[in-house]
């Protein structure tokens, strides 16, 4: 008996000190945001906050207020849901409250990549340089030659300048604007490979559609992907389809490329120049493909969609560009004839179109910022109250539902206004308020900080460009106009730009 005491004591050790390690013990101590660990040890909520994300924050906030600390996974989480006191956390110093730690893991768990120090310093400088300002110009030409490329001549061919094309709306949208973006960023087929230009523009279609057909497969797979909780057949796929894009996109066929743009020959110069080995920057090559491309297509459709939905907002954008093309003297010849060529500055005179890009972001892109704790610290929020954070735990962020859908700061939330952000001088509106305050992060579709999208003047060139482009070319309504927009898929939230549930049938044809 005497020798069996010992052993139970050990086991005893063991359960105690593994449920400390599961985080059963953490208690909230004075000062700290409430705390709710969820009834399953170490998982917490993760089965709620994967499932639908905005309902279980909405559901904490109701529970707790405005600030909370929900265990993940076995990580701690607090949420901060008052927008007025993002400041807090968006402009606090990188010695507290660190961005990089977590991207980088989940960066080489989605996409085999590991990123070498000061890379995301050297992301900014490329970004400023090349995808906005003057850099914007360049790309701006690229986008629309490639965009010309894809809509108008696979209708021509397909049906004719007459009849009409159906098509689901998400598909065409995301389609087009993908292969137009990676085009426009990875480079064309050189004209001497192929012989003729008209040969290598349609090795571009060809070849990136093929891209765009693999991309969807892994886009459907990557929610489960990023939070490790794919089943063994779809990790294996998951896998496949990784090694496919290495490949895809890999340095060696990047040599073989023309009008590669900027933003992609310098990150790639950089890596090079850092020692960093030809199979890791086809991996990044990847990376780059994901960022850039994920996102601007379902943005597109949502876009699209709100404007066909809604008849006073499609009006006042058709008079727009109608009066932006008069005002450069171009006009669009029945059946698609005449290419126009729309510039960088005639994208700056459309705020209405602006408008309406920033009221469909608002309604669909959800991203979650999450910030590593790397020492203890305290929060201020703006009423003035004081939470203290503990080192280890994270501090998030989900503007979806703290402020793009607070009824305070955005009147009928679900409601599209196409001139929500317009003031009546046909001016940008920026002023939106909560408890009389001035809230100054409104609107959060690209995130902020230091971490704010860099894509993000090139991403509304591009959508803008697809809606122009689609009023002058093409004729096009939905399929059944009666039909409701589709639900937001609840199982992307925290990854940017929504997607449906399910498509929505629309036929287009070439103006006549
Ligand atoms: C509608 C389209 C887009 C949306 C809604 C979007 C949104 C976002 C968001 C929310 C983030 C993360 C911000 C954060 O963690 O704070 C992000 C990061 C990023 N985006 Fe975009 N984006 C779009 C298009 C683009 C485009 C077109 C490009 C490039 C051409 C791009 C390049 C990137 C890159 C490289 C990052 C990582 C930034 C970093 O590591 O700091 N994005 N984007």
């Amino acid at each position: 008996m005497a020798f069996l005491l010992p052993v139970l004591l050990a086991i005893l050790v063991s359960v105690l000190g593994g449920l400390y390690l599961l985080g059963m013990f953490r208690q909230r101590r004075p000062k700290e945001p409430p705390l709710d660990k969820g009834w399953l040890p170490w998982l917490g909520h993760v089965l709620e906050f994967r499932r639908d994300t905005a309902r279980f924050l909405m559901g904490m906030q109701r529970k707790h207020g405005d600030i909370f600390t929900v265990q993940i996974a076995g990580y701690y989480f607090t949420f901060l849901m008052d927008p007025l006191s993002f400041g807090a956390v968006v402009k606090e110093a990188r010695s507290k409250l660190d961005f990089d730690a977590f991207a980088r893991e989940l960066v080489a768990r989605v996409f085999g990549y590991h990123a070498m120090e000061n890379e995301h310093k050297h992301l900014q400088v490329t970004s400023t340089k090349h995808l906005m300002g003057d850099g914007l110009v360049v790309m701006t030409q690229a986008m629309m030659e490639n965009l010309q490329n894809l809509m108008l001549h696979e209708l021509e061919i397909e049906c004719g300048d007459k009849a009409w094309k159906q098509e689901g709306l998400f598909y065409f949208s995301y389609n087009i604007v993908f292969r137009a973006g990676y085009l426009a960023l990875f480079g064309n087929e050189p004209i001497k490979a192929r012989g003729s230009t008209d040969k290598a523009k349609e090795f571009d279609r060809v070849h990136s559609e093929e891209l765009f057909h693999e991309f969807r497969k892994y886009d459907r797979l990557f929610p489960r992907l990023a939070y490790a909780v794919l089943p063994p057949k779809d990790k294996l796929e998951a896998e496949r389809l990784k090694r496919l894009f290495w490949n895809m996109v890999s340095i060696r066929e990047m040599r073989q490329k023309d009008n590669i743009s900027g933003w992609i020959t310098e990150q790639q110069q950089l890596l090079e120049e850092n020692g960093v080995p030809e199979y890791m920057q086809d991996r990044h090559m990847f990376l780059l493909l994901w960022a850039s491309q994920g996102n601007t297509g379902p943005s597109a459709f949502w876009l699209l969609l709100y404007l066909m939905k809604h008849h006073d907002a499609m009006e006042a954008v058709k008079k727009e560009v109608e009066k932006v093309l008069k005002e450069t003297g171009q006009e669009v010849k029945a059946g698609g004839r005449g290419l126009i060529n729309l510039t960088r500055d005639m994208l700056l005179q459309t705020p209405v179109l602006d408008s309406v890009v920033e009221e469909s972001l608002r309604l669909t892109a959800a991203p979650v910022l999450i910030r590593a704790v790397l020492q203890d610290m305290t929060l201020k929020m703006a009423d003035g109250q004081e939470y203290t954070i503990r080192k280890g735990d994270r501090v998030a962020l989900f503007p979806y539902i703290a402020v793009q859908m607070d009824q305070e700061v955005h009147p009928e939330p679900h409601k599209f206004k196409f001139d929500r952000f317009l003031k009546p001088d046909s001016t940008k509106k920026t002023d939106f308020y909560k408890k009389g305050k001035k809230v100054k992060y409104y609107n959060m579709p690209w995130g902020a900080g230091t971490t704010i999208c860099p894509g993000r003047f090139f991403a509304v060139n591009e959508l803008k460009q697809f809606v122009f482009l689609m009023l002058t070319y093409f004729d096009f309504e939905l399929l059944n106009p009666e039909e409701e927009i589709p639900p937001i898929d609840s199982s992307r939230w925290g990854f940017g730009s929504m997607q449906p549930t399910h498509d929505v049938q629309f036929k287009y044809r070439l103006r006549r």
